[in-house]
């Protein structure tokens, strides 16, 4: 099974900054009858472990919500990313104007809903008028917006969004295609469902030929 999503039209801004963040976070959530006080990070989890009925101090536990902790940051660096510190100020004026793909770019996000892992390859595409990006950066971009909790649609936009501020090309198509572990390990239990997910625009939104060859070049298999 593929699900097909195009031109979606979500009204996400590009992710929370930390400070949104920080903000949402200090709000409670409903499902807190009491505060959690001064409980650490790690504390938490001990208490997850134990609430899952485990035994948090037996050896091979004992070290777990350090991991724990550890790994959720890295999994979720993005929020302490901006594009502007991962661009670098690597923007190049060059007069090229033919179509720039970098394809295949694999990604691992979480989903905001179950926080579990989804994953696969995304390929991003601009058309320039003037200036291009370092090409490393553009796997970088989408490293800072798949390391949050996201939903893959979301992550298409944000990803084409970055571009099209960043170097202004006469257009941009993103397409991501994603497995999530929420519906094979979970839930409707399917494994061999791709979802594909895409973001056109400028000249890739309103000309065929121009969406035609980037999606002939990026071919996505599924
Ligand atoms: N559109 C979209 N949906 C997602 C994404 N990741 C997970 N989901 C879906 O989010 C939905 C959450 O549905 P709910 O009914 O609230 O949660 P649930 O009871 O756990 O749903 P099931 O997964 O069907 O068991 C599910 O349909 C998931 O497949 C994503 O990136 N995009
Ligand atoms: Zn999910």
């Amino acid at each position: 099974m593929t699900i097909k999503i195009h031109d979606t039209n979500f009204s996400g801004t590009n992710g929370h900054s930390p400070m949104e963040t920080e903000l949402s976070a200090a709000k409670a959530h409903p499902a807190l009858a009491k505060p959690l006080g001064e409980a650490s990070t790690q504390e938490i989890y001990a208490e997850l472990l134990s609430r899952l009925g485990e035994d948090p101090t037996r050896d091979g536990l004992l070290r777990t919500p350090e991991r724990v902790e550890k790994s959720m940051a890295f999994l979720t660096r993005g929020y302490t990313q901006s594009i502007e510190e991962v661009l670098h100020e690597a923007l190049f004026d060059v007069d090229y104007d033919e179509m720039v793909v970098v394809k295949d770019i694999e990604f691992y996000s979480l989903c905001e809903h179950h926080m579990l892992p989804f994953f696969g390859r995304a390929h991003v595409a601009y058309l320039p008028q003037g200036k291009v990006v370092g090409l490393s950066k553009i796997p970088r971009i989408v490293d800072v917006f798949a390391r949050r909790l996201q939903v893959q649609e979301r992550m298409t936009q944000q990803i084409a969004e970055a571009i099209e501020d960043a170097v202004h090309p006469q257009g941009v198509g993103v397409v991501l295609e994603g497995q999530h572990l929420c519906m094979m390990m979970r839930g409707v239990e399917k494994q061999s469902s791709w979802t594909t997910t895409s973001a056109m625009r400028g000249v890739f939104k309103t000309q065929v030929q121009t969406r035609s060859e980037f999606l002939s070049l990026v071919r996505p298999v599924r």
